[in-house]
């Protein structure tokens, strides 16, 4: 068991890059921490910075309690999977997995128990003896993970471990590394840019932006309560629909000059936000007091199965609603788009959330 506490921990490249700029975050023991964030937001430099492969240029890593930041990355009895698998090539899958054991001097005995155990559970007993490049890209990834999992290590590092994969093996994969972190008990962080991948790994999630923590949370708390526009655009695909707003004194009106007709929350807020699926469609020219209502102009429709997604143009702005199901609405359609007032959501000036 562990858990894994950063305090204020920075890194500065010598180059003069400050990559990660003060994050601290408390993982419980056993939980699956997943970092989140665009590309160059520093999540793979914190990651290594947990696996000591960097040297923290200020602040603290602490493993079960004790601060790690002066110890190996052999020490600190983490295993990490890497995106490009790095599996031994001339080395067949027993002897990739054994490898990290047999370093160490554990008993042929017990490399054996535990090679042969872990290749059971992730399904790999009839291909040990075959190398890597015998494998499919799946097939190398749960090698990877074995490798892993093999050294009972305290903690679990994945680095984007499943980009390399079909979008069809990652899903499967995503259940696979979800159900076997949660029957082992590890405690696990997880960087990936895939908010999907993301969301529905996550025990905590982490988003970063620039080198700093934008919000930390349960992935549906923070679906459902973005703390900046930062992080309403970046969790949910189609991302969240964002119009600007002025003030006047009979309440706030959109670009186009369409008042939304309730007040907003304050004074404050200067954008405001609706999810795609918090909004429904009408051609009737009823009145709805109380709800968002904005005239739009449907331009695409896209469907994908069970729901489509319409883009509209609306109070100057682009933006997406999902209705269920096959879209009755076509493009060049003229309608109204109706947002459930109690589902809105509103930024001030410097894109944070105001309740
Ligand atoms: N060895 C290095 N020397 C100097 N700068 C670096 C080094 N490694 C990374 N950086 C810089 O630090 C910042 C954070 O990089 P990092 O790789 O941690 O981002 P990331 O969020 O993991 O991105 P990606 O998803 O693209 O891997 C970037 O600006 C990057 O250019």
């Amino acid at each position: 068991m562990a858990t894994v506490d950063l305090k204020d921990v920075k890194k500065v490249y010598p180059s003069g890059v400050e990559a990660v700029k003060g994050v601290s975050i408390a993982i419980p023991d056993k939980e699956l921490c997943v970092l989140v964030g665009p590309s160059g937001c520093g999540k793979s430099t914190l990651l290594r910075m947990i696996a000591g492969l960097e040297t923290i240029s200020a602040g603290t890593v602490a493993i079960d309690g004790k601060v790690v930041n002066a110890i190996g990355p052999t020490e600190r009895d983490i295993a990490m999977v890497f995106q490009n698998y790095a599996l031994y090539p001339h080395m067949k899958v027993y002897d990739n997995m054994a490898y990290g054991l047999r370093n160490r001097g554990t008993p042929k005995d017990e490399i054996d128990s535990r090679v042969r155990s872990t290749a059971k559970v992730l399904e790999l007993s009839a291909l040990l003896d075959r190398r890597p490049r015998e494998l499919s890209g799946g097939q190398r990834q749960r090698v990877a993970m074995g490798r892993a999992i093999v050294r009972n290590p305290k903690v679990f590092l994945f680095d984007e471990p499943l980009s390399n994969l079909d979008a069809k093996l990652r899903g499967q994969m995503r259940v696979e590394i979800k159900n076997l972190q949660r029957t082992l008990g590890v405690t696990s962080v997880y960087v990936t840019h895939d908010q999907l991948e993301a969301m529905t790994l996550a025990d905590i999630l982490v988003v970063m932006n620039a080198g700093l923590v934008e919000q930390t949370g349960a992935p549906l708390d923070i679906y459902e309560k973005p703390a900046s526009i930062f992080v309403a655009s970046f969790i949910g695909a189609p991302p969240m629909n964002l119009l600007a707003l002025t003030g006047s004194s009979s309440g706030p009106i959109l670009a186009d000059g369409t008042a939304i007709g309730f007040a907003a929350p304050g004074t404050q807020a200067v954008t405001l936000g609706f999810r795609p699926e918090d909004a429904d469609v009408t051609f009737n020219a009823e009145a709805l007091p109380g709800a968002l209502v904005l005239p739009a102009a449907v331009e695409a429709v896209e469907p994908v199965g069970a729901e489509s997604f319409l883009h509209c143009a609306a109070a100057g702005s682009r933006i997406i609603v999902r209705v269920s199901g096959r879209a009755t609405a076509k493009p060049g359609d003229q309608l109204r788009v109706v947002g459930k007032a109690e589902k809105l959501h509103w930024f001030d000036q410097a894109g944070k959330r105001v309740d």
